[in-house]
């Protein structure tokens, strides 16, 4: 299933953190004015009735002055376009109409992404309203009152926001063919590595930064199987301070990585593995994706014969939650081990869609519950009954207990490790649920 995203847009202290605090719920709320503070927080799961989507915030708007405030906005608008899904724009009714929002408004309008318009700060309904109808003046359709900090008006306003989802994107099943997303910082060589597997240039590569495109599906033939790679180069840097800029890809990263079964993430050997490498790689390991890491550039680097295990080690620490994923080194510009590349993609495929039969997983938990006790605690043992696959893409197991409380992370991960030892699922991460179970039932 692939999840749609939300992106919401607005001038600065409009109250987009405020909205995106109360759609993302508990988990992700740091409350502000420390500038900086809000950076990291970036994009959300949220759930409304049925729906699930991810929201993302394109902020991060220096309100220095009105000029560059307008092509922040409009930096903004575009990344939303690019990304999303279903556009939040969120005005505020105590600024009133200004003219940013009429010229973001008809970017918006003229994408034709389905686009929610907002009005934040409409504390009072009743005193309030007339204001609001200010705002059908943008010509993008109705105005939704809301209060983000006193959460008025936000379920009229997800109803319209999940209104917009289609149907077959949410109950997607298995798609035929295998989506694989090229995600890295800029520069590493995204744009390199997909035309040189597509063979031809029909994807355009430039030294000069500042190449503008939109994300591209390329549809690749290997071996007589397809596959459609997602890439998220092409990121335009001009006028853009560094963390706009990596606001940005890790925006252009989600959307991709949310519509991937295998994620491809790209390391840059001549720079090593960076803090933005493992940033951009918990995207892909929080959503459960397949996962390979190829350090590319492997061609520009003096090596010995420990270069690669150096490497190896660096990455692996820095990693240190991803011990699955694939490792590879690679080169886009020479075309070295791009055949292996194409052959570890096929198997972490298999391993995400694997699915293990409760009589086998047991047998491996009885032997594993009999090489190690299950943990205690104050005389009371665990006991796990037994473990059964619910579900792929990520390989999910449902492990019963007597008791959660009891259930010890380091003993989940001996089980993974029991099960990995017996069937590989290299390169895709496992979860675990673990329920609770009355002993009578068993
Ligand atoms: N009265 C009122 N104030 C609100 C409401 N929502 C947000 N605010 C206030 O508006 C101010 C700006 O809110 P933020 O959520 O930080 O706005 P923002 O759009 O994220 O701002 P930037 O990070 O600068 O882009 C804060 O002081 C909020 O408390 C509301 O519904 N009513
Ligand atoms: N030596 C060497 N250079 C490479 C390799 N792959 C890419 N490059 C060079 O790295 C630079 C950036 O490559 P791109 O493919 O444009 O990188 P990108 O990740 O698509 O960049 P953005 O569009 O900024 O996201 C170019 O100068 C490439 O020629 C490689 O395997 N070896």
């Amino acid at each position: 299933m692939s999840k749609p995203i939300v992106a919401i847009v607005g001038r600065p202290n409009v109250g987009k953190s405020t909205l995106f605090n109360v759609l993302a719920g508990d988990n992700i709320s740091i409350v502000k004015d420390t500038p900086g503070v809000t950076r990291d927080r970036i994009y959300a799961d949220v759930e409304w009735l049925n729906h699930k989507f991810t929201l993302v915030d394109t902020g991060g708007i220096e309100p220095e002055s009105k000029d560059i405030i307008l092509s922040q906005m409009r930096d903004q608008a575009q990344i939303a376009i690019d990304t999303a899904n279903v556009i939040i724009f969120i005005t505020d009714v105590r600024q009133g109409l200004v003219d940013a929002d009429a010229k973001v408004a008809d970017m918006l309008r003229r994408s034709r992404k389905p686009v929610v318009l907002v009005v934040n700060k409409v504390d009072n309904f009743d005193r309030q309203m007339m204001d609001v109808y200010e705002f059908y003046n943008l010509g993008i359709g109705e105005p939704h009152a809301i209060s983000a900090s006193g959460k008025l008006g936000i379920g009229d306003m997800l109803d319209e926001v999940t209104g917009y989802f289609d149907p077959e994107m949410e109950n997607e099943e298995e798609s035929e063919i295998p989506r694989i997303a090229i995600v890295g910082k800029p520069n590493v060589g995204k744009s390199s590595l997909v035309n040189k597997l597509l063979g031809s240039n029909r994807v355009i590569v430039s030294d000069i930064a500042g190449t503008t495109r939109d994300a591209i599906d390329t549809t690749i033939m290997h071996n007589g199987n397809e596959y459609i790679f997602i890439d998220t180069a092409g990121l335009r840097k001009k006028n853009k301070i560094k963390e706009e800029l990596e606001r940005y890809s890790i925006i252009r990263t989600v959307s991709a990585v949310e519509r991937a079964d295998v994620v491809v993430l790209l390391i840059d050997a001549t720079e090593g593995v960076t803090e933005q490498d493992a940033k951009i790689a918990g995207i892909a390991h929080e959503r459960g994706k397949g996962m390979i890491i190829a350090v590319n550039k492997w061609d520009a680097l003096e090596k010995d014969d420990k270069t690669i295990y150096r490497f190896t080690e660096k990455v692996r620490n820095t990693l240190a939650y991803m011990p699955y994923a694939e490792l590879l080194f690679i080169s886009a510009k020479t075309g070295q081990r791009l055949p292996k590349l194409f052959e570890t993609i096929d198997m972490v495929l298999q391993y995400q869609n694997l699915r293990v039969q409760t009589g086998v997983l047991n047998e491996i938990l009885t032997e594993a519950m009999a090489m190690q006790q299950p943990p205690s605690d104050r005389g009371k043992r665990l006991k796990i009954y037994y473990m059964t696959q619910v579900s792929v893409k990520p390989p999910t197991f449902v492990i019963f207990v007597n008791d959660k409380e009891l259930m010890h992370f380091s003993y989940v991960r001996y089980l993974e490790n029991k099960i990995r030892e017996s069937f590989g699922f290299r390169g895709t991460p496992l979860k675990f649920i673990i329920r609770e179970r009355k002993e009578k039932e068993q």
